[in-house]
């Protein structure tokens, strides 16, 4: 993806440019303005409490950072029920802690065969499996089994084959391209930016992506929430880096690549390969990001090769073109 003709990331209406430090201060010089704050003091639980309008930067960061703070705390507890975490029970704690927002999206397939066109090949063969709100998926078999051409047929973004078979989503027959909106898919190669910032690319996708009708401080939120869970602090303000510029690290990059589909607060995000490359520090940091997602209601489905990275999670494994086992 080349950031070649897009409009200019954060630009105010003269196309000034605005990062968001600027933004945030013209948010507090104009809090009535059309982007302004419409969203409510938290305290420190996250609760919103009625009437009272947030009119600073550091009200709003305020709010921010008391949600952050209780995610961590879910996080940490998490982690203390590690040894005998199961999926139902990373389910019924995201419901104990009334975290779960997003719309929930089951996704069924049904005898999915997909054949090349012009061709009698088939690179899927009669896949049936269900993939449910709230779970990690782990999808793993062989190179050139068909892992990433299942997550694309799933996600709608097969391209040069011909699908049969049913894709259910909650129950009903219908286009899973008509939930693009809340489809996040992280591809094996790079979807950022390299001549921006981490922030900014991050900005940027939360600007065109989320709802027009949320509010500039509900968008910062989000931002903040992602660069927070993704470990990228220490490198918000740093170029990603293209070819003739070095930027951030390869690992560093890859978790942009997933903060840009998170920002978007997807409902079923899709992603291939995310830890390949990544050392085991790296790429726990992001299963972790990934739980809390699933915590969130997300359906998550990845291309994983590392089976303790899925039994970490304590995922459900779905094999492509394996005898299928189910971790416990
Ligand atoms: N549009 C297409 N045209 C031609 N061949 C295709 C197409 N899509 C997939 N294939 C073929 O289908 C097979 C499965 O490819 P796929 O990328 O899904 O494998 P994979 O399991 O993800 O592999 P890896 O782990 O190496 O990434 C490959 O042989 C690939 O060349």
């Amino acid at each position: 993806m080349s950031s070649k003709g897009l409009p200019p990331v954060g630009t105010d209406g003269a196309g000034k440019k605005e990062s968001l430090p600027d933004m945030m201060s013209s948010l507090e010089e104009n809090p009535d303005g059309p982007e302004g704050f419409n969203m409510e003091i938290g305290d420190k639980t996250g609760k919103k409490p009625k009437g009272k309008q947030m009119h600073s930067r550091s009200q709003i960061f305020k709010y921010a950072y008391g949600q952050i703070e209780k995610e961590k705390a879910i996080q940490q507890e998490m982690e203390e029920n590690d040894n005998n975490m199961t999926l139902s029970g990373v389910v019924s704690m995201a419901k104990e802690h009334e975290v779960g927002s997003r719309m929930p999206i089951e996704v069924a397939f049904k005898d999915l065969t997909l054949t090349l066109t012009g061709s009698k090949k088939k690179i899927l063969r009669s896949v049936t499996g269900k993939l449910m709100p709230g779970r990690v998926a782990a999808v793993m078999g062989p190179s050139g089994a068909g892992k990433t051409t299942f997550l694309s047929a799933v996600a709608g973004k097969a391209t040069g084959c011909d699908t049969s078979g049913l894709v259910l989503i909650n129950g009903k027959v219908e286009p899973i391209r008509a939930y693009k909106r809340i489809i996040g898919f992280v591809p094996q190669d790079d979807i950022v930016h390299g001549n921006l910032t981490v922030e900014e690319n991050l900005w940027f996708n939360a600007r065109c992506r989320l709802a027009a009708d949320m509010s500039k401080a509900e968008k910062v939120l989000v931002v903040e929430r992602v660069i927070e869970s993704l470990g990228l602090q220490p490198v918000r303000d740093s170029l990603v880096g293209t070819v003739e510029q070095r930027g951030i690290s390869g690992g560093q990059r890859k978790r942009v690549n997933v903060g840009v589909e998170m920002v978007m607060e997807p409902s079923v995000l899709i992603l291939d390969e995310p830890t390949s490359g990544l050392d085991s520090a790296s790429s726990l940091l992001l299963l972790r990001a990934l739980r809390r997602e699933a915590l969130e209601g997300v359906n998550i489905s990845m291309v994983v090769h590392q089976p303790r990275f899925a039994s970490n999670l304590k995922c459900r494994t779905v094999y492509v073109c394996l005898i299928a086992y189910t971790s416990p």
